[in-house]
């Protein structure tokens, strides 16, 4: 507000004049004027500085990057300080859930910021004519960066407003705005909508209208009468446009952004905010001073079962009773009435038709969307699993391995299996384990363009640390040498030198698992499921089954696309998590798995029912004579 009162009568003055170019954007009206006029004709860039500043401040919680001319060591400065990659803002619903992904609510946001801000994916998603390729990362409960490459203003728009709704309640202050179009009214248009944005959340507009044609209306800020929307909200816009102005002038500037490109303006103002990565990606080396770890944990598992069988008979872990469920949008009835009792230590197996309601079973079990249960019960452990949320349901001890596992763009598998086992850890009291201990053995000259992984444990390394503009190849260790070798060559060529250490950390844990399932180790730092070939998607989530070892595994057709010899790999992992205290729900059309793991019983589902319940020679009869050779009743 203070900076509002500092606009002189001059620029406001300057600001109605008729020679500016009106925009109207849903109602709102933008107007771009010239440097000279609101600087008094000086192009001294103190003096433009001295005017403008208390205008910049206004548009404070945004950060705009123009990535046109590529990545350069200033840009990539700025979004290491704010691109805290922790969860991605749409990622699958229920992958999320059932990984306990959104029991981050506490840290992040709640139970109902998370939905909404998934309910501003898919209106991205269906927006018209829209490709969805805005990319909006929550990064966390006051950062965002959203990413809206070459999108049309309308889309932009419906972004931004979008966004508008749910940004006070996630009490997001801050907003990165990547403009990868070059062009300098593109640019000029995502400025403004920069500005929008900050006003937006900063309150000084209201709304009216639905939202296809929002009308925005003023909110004159205390004590300064003399504040008038469209004037303010021009100089805004202007004074947001100097550094890019300042490029697209420069003819130099063909690789690199110069320092006249990012200014004592807000957009470097604004980022040194105290925040702190590291705090987020503890795996990672500070830049400049030696970590060590302090804390050495245990890695225990947070789930309940171990190998060791409990005294008595085996308790009944699930007990269904007449569960009817039907789809949600339609109302078409899918389950019609399922009875099953799964006890502790049982593989079941559910066999049955195409379209027979096997799929819809398991996805009622953990609480899909798509359905509603209309009646029956559900007790998992003794408690009602139908009244739990979700994720609620992946806190209790239920994991379910989806036919078509999703993908998590910006999320590695690292990070989210890191995610999920902690999400656990902390639901059952446990302090969070820590992925590595890095230790700088020498600095480079360069500073780390990004994240890195580091495979090789117990190990001298060395990472490359070249800028990289492909965002998405992560850093791999180029050689394993001893120290000496290393250092000379870190003196060479700028890279640093890391001591990695793994004992007790999450990545101790987790890489005998990944062994196991003769998974490569750098499928660990790939996003979620991102370009897995079919089977690589099913490993992975067994993988994701081993780290969270859970009570009941509902593990829906992971044979489908399986090689003969990942099959063999996939059954081996699954039998070797089975335990006297936990069990599996395996949904199959192929007896073929059940070789491998062999279930306790078989059911046969048909029009939403258990028909038939046998031992594993009842998949054996059904590999020799189909479902026509099989009495239902
Ligand atoms: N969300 C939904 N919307 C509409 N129909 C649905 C939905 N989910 C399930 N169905 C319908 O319910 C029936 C059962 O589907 P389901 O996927 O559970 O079968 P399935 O036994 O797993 O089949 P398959 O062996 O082919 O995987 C099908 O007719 C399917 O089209």
């Amino acid at each position: 507000m203070d900076s509002l009162r500092s606009i002189t009568p001059d620029l406001l003055a300057a600001l109605t004049e008729e020679s500016f170019v009106g925009r109207h954007r849903g109602g709102l009206t933008l107007k771009r004027v010239k440097t000279s006029k609101l600087c008094g004709g000086s192009q001294d860039e103190s003096t433009i500085d001295r005017i403008l500043r208390p205008l910049r401040a206004l548009i404070d919680p945004v950060t705009v990057l123009d990535m046109s001319e590529g990545m350069t060591r200033e840009k990539l400065r700025m979004l290491k300080r704010i691109m805290l990659l922790v969860v991605s803002s749409f990622g699958p619903r229920e992958r999320a859930c059932h990984c306990g992904l959104l029991d981050r609510r506490r840290q992040f946001a709640q139970r109902s910021r998370v939905r909404k801000l998934q309910y501003i994916a898919e209106l991205e998603r269906n927006a018209e004519g829209l490709e969805l390729s805005a990319q909006l990362q929550f990064l966390d409960q006051q950062n965002l960066i959203l990413s809206l490459e070459n999108k049309a203003l309308k889309q932009r728009l419906d972004c931004l407003f979008s966004m508008r709704h749910w940004a006070k309640r996630l009490r997001v202050f801050k907003l990165c705005i990547i403009v990868n179009n070059s062009s300098s009214s593109s640019s000029h248009l995502l400025l403004t909508d920069a500005v929008y944005y900050a006003h937006l959340t900063m309150k000084r507009f209201t709304t009216e209208g639905d939202n296809k044609s929002p009308t925005i209306k003023a909110l004159p800020p205390k004590g300064n009468p003399n504040w008038q929307f469209p004037s303010a909200m021009a100089l805004l816009t202007y004074s947001s446009t100097i550094p890019f102005s300042s490029s697209s002038s420069s003819s130099s500037s063909s690789t690199s952004l110069s320092s006249r490109r990012f200014p004592a303006t807000p957009f470097r103002a604004h980022v040194s905010e105290p925040l702190d990565p590291w705090r987020f990606r503890s795996r990672l080396p500070r830049p400049h001073a030696p970590v060590r770890a302090k804390a050495t944990l245990t890695v225990d598992s947070p789930a309940t079962g171990d190998a060791s069988p409990r005294n008595g008979p085996p308790r009944v872990l699930l007990e269904v009773k007449d569960l009817k469920a039907v789809v949600k949008e339609s109302g078409q009835e899918i389950l019609r009435g399922v009875n099953l009792t799964i006890h502790e230590g049982e593989v079941h197996a559910i066999m049955g038709k195409n379209g027979s309601g096997k799929s819809t079973f398991s996805k009622v079990l953990v609480g899909h969307q798509d359905y509603d249960v209309t009646g029956g019960s559900v007790l998992f452990k003794d408690q009602n699993l139908l009244e739990m949320e979700p994720e609620e349901r992946s806190h209790v001890g239920l994991f379910m391995s989806f036919q078509t596992p999703v993908e998590i763009p910006g999320v590695s598998n690292f990070d989210f299996l890191l995610m999920a086992f902690n999400a656990r850890r902390k639901n059952h009291g446990l302090p969070p384990v820590e992925p590595l201990e890095i230790e700088i053995l020498q600095q480079g000259s360069k500073s780390l363009a990004q994240p890195m992984r580091i495979f090789q444990s117990g190990q001298l390394l060395i990472v490359k640390s070249s800028f990289s503009s492909s965002s998405s190849s992560p850093l791999h260790p180029l050689f394993l040498l001893s120290f000496p070798i290393l250092s000379s060559l870190s003196l060479l060529t700028g890279m640093s030198v890391y001591r990695v250490s793994d004992a007790g950390h999450f990545y101790s844990l987790v890489t005998p698992k990944v062994a196991s399932l003769n998974m490569n180790p750098k499928f660990l730092d790939r996003n979620v499921n991102e370009g897995f070939s079919g089977g690589e998607k099913k490993r992975n989530e067994i993988l994701q089954l081993a780290v969270l070892e859970a009570d009941l595994a509902i593990l829906d057709e992971i044979d489908s696309g399986l090689d003969v010899d990942a099959l063999q790999d996939v059954a081996k992992a699954v039998n070797g998590l089975l335990t006297p205290n936990n069990s599996a729900l395996i949904i199959t059309h192929y007896q073929r798995l059940l070789e491998y793991i062999i279930p306790s019983y078989v059911h046969i589902m048909e029009d939403g029912m258990i028909v038939k319940t046998g031992d594993v020679s009842l998949a054996e009869q059904l590999e020799r004579e189909g479902y026509r050779g099989i009495s239902m009743s």
